[in-house]
C-alpha cells in the first residue's frame, strides 16, 4: 500500500489521522513496551497486515525516555515505513498504533492491562532492559530494589524497570479480574519468553507470593524470533518522506524488505492473524532463534567491532572488505553444524544474509550495532565456541569476535556504548594474555556441564593472534 495524501497548502501538513487516506484507529487490544524503530517496522507492520487488523490497535509505551512518544503523539501514532530495497524505496503508512505513551505514564499502562480485551503485551526494550544475568536471575540493581519496595507499598505505584512495570500491570489485571494474557518478547535474546518469565516471576515473588502464583496460572510467556534490519532514522529519511508524500513525518522508519517472525505461545486471550503477513507459530522457536542469533546477530557483532576498527562505518562497507567477509564466513562455518536445521536451509539463509548485508541503501551504522556487547557477545558467540571446542576445533571466527570486542573495549573503532561494560573494562587494560583470559572468564565461567573458557589455552592463543590480525 502506498499512501499519498493530497497537498492542500504550500507548507506541508503534519502527518495525522485528519489527513485524507489515513487508516482509522483500531481498538486497543495489544500493549507494547519499547516504542522504537524496530517495533514499528516489525510487530506494528505485521499487525497492520493481519486480516483482522481493524480489531487490533496497539497502545505503545517507550522503554525509558519519552522522545518517541513525543514525536508520534501529535501524529496520532502514525508513521511512514520506508521499505528500502537495493533498487529503490516503497512508502507505506503504518496505522496500527492507536495510542502512544511515555514510559512514565504508568497509570495508563495499568488502565490498559485492566481491560479483558487487551490480550497481548509485546516487548522490544533491548537485551539489557530485562535485567537478567547469564543464569536468568533478576539483577538486584538499585532501580530494581527501589521498584520492589514501591510495589510492596502500593501495587499501583509508579515504577521504572521492565520487570516491575509488567508486575505492576499484572497486579492491576489480577485485581480487575481481567483474566489470562500473553507476554510476547520480541528482543534478540535466546529463549526470550523464558527470560521474561524468570525476571517477572522473581520480582512478583519479592512483592507478593500470591501474585506470583496468579501469574503462573494466568500469564502465557511466549517466545519469538524476530528479524528485520531497521537502522535509526536520519534527517534524510524525514526529508524524503516530505518530498515524496507531501506531509511532515517527525519519525519515519526505514527498513529492509526482508522480514521474519517465528513465535511460540498459547495466546489464551487471542491474537491478531499475524500469519496473514507471514508470521509462523511453531511448537519450538529455539532452532530459529539459534539460526538468527548465531548467524545474523553474531556476524553483525563481528562486523561492528572488527569493521569499525578497520575504518568502516556501515554493514555494507564492512562486508565488502575481504578480510571481514572471510571472518564472517568462518563464523558461519563454525555455527552451521550445530544448528538443528536442514543444511540446505542454513545455506540458503547464509546466502540471503550476504545479499541483505550488501544492500548499500540501508547503511546500517556499525556505531549502532556495537552497543551493549557485554550482553550480546555472550549469547551470540559463547554457545558456538563451546560446541566447536567440544568437537575438538578452535573456532577462528568466534575468536575474532572476542578479539575485536576486546579491541573495542580498549577504545578502538566505534565509540563504546555499553551500560554493562564495567567488569570487562576493569580487565582489558592488562597485557594481552591476562586480558584475554579474564574476558573469557567473565564470558564463559565453568558450570555443571562446561569447563571455564579462560583455561582453554588453544582458544586463548587464537584470540591473542586475532587481536593483531584485525588490523
Ligand atoms: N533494529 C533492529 O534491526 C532490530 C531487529 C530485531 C530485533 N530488534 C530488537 O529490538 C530492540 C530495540 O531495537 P530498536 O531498533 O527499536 O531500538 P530503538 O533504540 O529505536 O528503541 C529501543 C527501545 O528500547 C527502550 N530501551 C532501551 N534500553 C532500555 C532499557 N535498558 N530498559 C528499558 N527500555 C530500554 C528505549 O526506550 C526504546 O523504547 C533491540 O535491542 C533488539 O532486541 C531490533
Ligand atoms: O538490535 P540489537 O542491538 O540486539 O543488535 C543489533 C543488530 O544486530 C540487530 O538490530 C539486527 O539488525 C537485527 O536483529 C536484524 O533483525
Amino acid at each position: 500500500m502506498s499512501t499519498s495524501p493530497e497537498r492542500t497548502t504550500d507548507s506541508p501538513p503534519r502527518l495525522s489521522r485528519a489527513l485524507p487516506g489515513t487508516p482509522p484507529a483500531a481498538p486497543v487490544r495489544i500493549v507494547h513496551l519499547g516504542l522504537g524503530n524496530f517495533h514499528r517496522a516489525h510487530q506494528a507492520w505485521y499487525t497492520a497486515h493481519a486480516g483482522d487488523a481493524a480489531d487490533w490497535g496497539i497502545a505503545a509505551f517507550t522503554g525509558r525516555r519519552p522522545d518517541a512518544a513525543d514525536a508520534l503523539a501529535p501524529q496520532d501514532g502514525l508513521s511512514t515505513l520506508i521499505t528500502r530495497a537495493s533498487d529503490g524505496d516503497a512508502f507505506e503508512l503504518v496505522g496500527s498504533l492507536t495510542a502512544v505513551h511515555a514510559a512514565a505514564d504508568h497509570q495508563a499502562l495499568l488502565d490498559y492491562l485492566r481491560r479483558p480485551e487487551v490480550a497481548v503485551v509485546t516487548i522490544t526494550v533491548t537485551e539489557q532492559g530485562y535485567l537478567a544475568d547469564a543464569a536468568r536471575q533478576l539483577r538486584r540493581t538499585e532501580a530494581v530494589v527501589a521498584d520492589i519496595a514501591a510495589l510492596q507499598g502500593d501495587p499501583a505505584a509508579p515504577v521504572t524497570t521492565l520487570p516491575a512495570r509488567l508486575v505492576g500491570g499484572l497486579a492491576a489485571r489480577r485485581a480487575a479480574g481481567a483474566g489470562a494474557i500473553t507476554i510476547l518478547s520480541c528482543d534478540n535474546l535466546p529463549e526470550n519468553g523464558e527470560v521474561a518469565a524468570s525476571v517477572v516471576t522473581q520480582l512478583a515473588q519479592a512483592v507478593d507470593p500470591a501474585l506470583a502464583e496468579w501469574i503462573a496460572e494466568h500469564v502465557d510467556f511466549a517466545s519469538s524470533m524476530v528479524d528485520r534490519i531497521t537502522p535509526t532514522t536520519t534527517d534524510a529519511d524525514r526529508a524524503l518522506v516530505t518530498a515524496e508524500l507531501g506531509y511532515v513525518d517527525a519519525s519515519p522508519v526505514a527498513t529492509e524488505p526482508f522480514h521474519e517472525w517465528v513465535m511460540s505461545g498459547r495466546f489464551p486471550a487471542g491474537r491478531p492473524r499475524w500469519e496473514d503477513a507471514g508470521a509462523r507459530v511453531v511448537d519450538d522457536v529455539t532452532p530459529f532463534e539459534q539460526r538468527k542469533l548465531w548467524l545474523l546477530n553474531g556476524s553483525h557483532s563481528l562486523l561492528a567491532y572488527a569493521g569499525s576498527i578497520r575504518g568502516h562505518a556501515s554493514i555494507d562497507e564492512a562486508i565488502a572488505d575481504p578480510a571481514c567477509r572471510e571472518w564472517v564466513e568462518a563464523l558461519w562455518d563454525e555455527a552451521a553444524p550445530h544448528l538443528p536445521l536442514p543444511a540446505e536451509d542454513v545455506a540458503a539463509y547464509r546466502s540471503a544474509l550476504l545479499q541483505r548485508y550488501a544492500n548499500s541503501r540501508i547503511r546500517h551504522q556499525l556505531a549502532q550495532i556495537v552497543a551493549d556487547g557485554s550482553t550480546k557477545v555472550v549469547v551470540r558467540t559463547v554457545p558456538v565456541i563451546r560446541a566447536e571446542r567440544a568437537a575438538g576445533r578452535v573456532p577462528l571466527g568466534c575468536a575474532t569476535v572476542v578479539a575485536a570486542w576486546i579491541r573495542h573495549l580498549r577504545g578502538a573503532g566505534a565509540p563504546l556504548n555499553d551500560g554493562g561494560a564495567e567488569p570487562y573494562l576493569a580487565v582489558v587494560g592488562d597485557d594481552d594474555e591476562t586480558a584475554v583470559r579474564a574476558v573469557l572468564a567473565l564470558l564463559g565461567p565453568a558450570d555443571e556441564v562446561a569447563a571455564d573458557l579462560q583455561s582453554d589455552d588453544d582458544l586463548v592463543a587464537a584470540v591473542i593472534i586475532q587481536l593483531s590480525a584485525i588490523g
